[in-house]
């Protein structure tokens, strides 16, 4: 070959190069179209000025990773999916609130007492058993009907507005709204003096909504600008793997799981912490199993996904999702659970369509802890960050 056939080789590798090299940015590009715009970010670290334009995890598996058969993936396959524009945090309780009203026995009921003007002794017995019924619990309901009682005497209950201002204001003081209901997902630096993402491990009881709920946070966190990883240790039930990967894919979130039917929750949990920390993510979200509060093998499995995760970083938030039409059974759940693994923050479930707000109250009290969001619906984005003022004057619309 002479040197022109050289020179001409050499140039056709140049622009076969800068072929692939366009095609490669070109994808890339209009992947990043597909996501969602960046937000102000209602929680710490959020998208914001600070964290600019970023890379989304792979839509395709990320290789290797697979300690103890566990491997991670959205199980896209080869052709990208439109990945989905969550809705971003801070609309969401607005839009939800009139599923609150709307099932607004409480506010309907203590509105007609109240607007009878001269309250009788058997008026403010049927509030206090409103009240009751609305799960909201004897110790708060005795408080609440205390201060009522005595505020009425003060401003008369010929004027009914003032008394519904008063059950306003003693029922916001009884959700509490200086209670901090951020989601914790700062970085946590590790043993290693590493930063390590924030990672949150979801319990409950069977069907109470974790799947669901874990699927629905990893929506907020996407939509917020961040980098998720989920953990399927739900190895007892395969639907609820499939049923994360789902979540998952829609988003373009890698989903960490176990090809293993029955493995080892908390090895399946240790991997997404291990896979959340080399893709660099922000969250770490883990799903596990529903179990019975009174099986005490399964509360000790708890405190063992927990300990496992735990080992290069502490866990940022242990979060117990409650049905909110299981009224006071939820309250004995809510208690077992803390015990086994400290409850940082409760996500009441199935608010849409239930009287029973008042256990927003009674399972604060309970714990200690806020009710950080509440689901509202079965729809992908029907979760949201709680809003305590919100909340009151939506269950008292009626
Ligand atoms: N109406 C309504 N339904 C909900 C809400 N959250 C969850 N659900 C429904 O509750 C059902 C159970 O949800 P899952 O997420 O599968 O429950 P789980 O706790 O993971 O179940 P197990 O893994 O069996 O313990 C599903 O049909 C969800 O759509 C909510 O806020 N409102």
């Amino acid at each position: 070959m002479t040197g022109q056939d050289y020179a001409l080789i050499a140039g056709l590798v140049v622009i076969l190069l800068l072929g692939i090299v366009a095609l490669v940015a070109g994808v890339r590009k209009s992947r990043r179209a597909q996501l969602p715009p960046e937000q102000r970010s209602p929680f710490p670290g959020g998208a914001g000025a600070e964290t600019g334009e970023r890379d989304q995890p792979p839509l395709t598996d990320p290789a290797g990773g697979a300690g103890a058969g566990a491997g991670a993936g959205t199980g896209a396959g080869v052709s990208a999916p439109t990945l989905e524009r969550p809705e971003a945090a801070g609309t969401r309780f607005q839009r939800l609130k009139a599923r609150l009203s709307r099932s607004g026995a409480l506010g309907n009921r203590l509105l007609a007492i109240l607007s009878r003007g001269d309250l009788r002794e058997e008026d403010w017995e049927e509030i206090e058993e409103t009240l009751l019924m609305a799960d909201l619990g004897l110790g708060p309901t005795t408080e609440l009907m205390d201060h009522l009682r005595t505020q009425a005497k003060v401003l008369g209950t010929s004027d009914p507005a003032a008394i519904q201002g008063v059950l306003r204001a003693e029922l916001l003081r009884l959700v509490d709204p200086s209670m901090d209901r951020a989601l914790k997902i700062e970085h946590v630096v590790g043993d290693d003096g590493e930063k390590h993402p924030a990672s949150i491990l979801v319990v409950g009881v069977n069907g109470a909504g974790k799947t669901t709920t874990v699927g629905k946070i990893a929506r907020v966190l996407v939509a917020e600008g961040h980098d998720v990883v989920l953990g399927a240790a739900d190895t007892f039930r395969a639907a609820a793997v499939q049923q994360l990967s789902t979540w998952g894919e829609r988003v373009g979130v890698p989903v960490v799981k176990s090809d293993k039917e029955g493995a080892d929750p908390a090895s399946v949990a240790f991997e997404a912490v291990r896979q959340g920390a080399a893709d660099g993510a922000d969250v770490v979200l883990v799903d596990t199993a529903g179990r019975l509060q009174n099986k005490a093998h399964l509360m000790d499995e708890l405190g063992k996904i927990k300990r496992v995760m735990s080992r290069k970083a502490p866990v940022r938030e242990v979060l117990l999702v409650l049905d909110a039409t299981t009224g006071q059974n939820g309250m004995r759940q809510a208690q077992v659970f803390s015990e086994a693994v400290d409850v940082t923050g409760i996500v009441l479930t199935k608010l849409d369509g239930s009287a029973k707000g008042g256990i927003v109250v009674a399972v604060q009290r309970e714990l200690g802890v806020p009710v950080k969001f509440v689901g509202l619906g079965e729809g992908a984005d029907d979760l949201a960050p709680f809003d305590a003022e919100g909340f009151v004057d939506a269950i008292l619309a009626g």
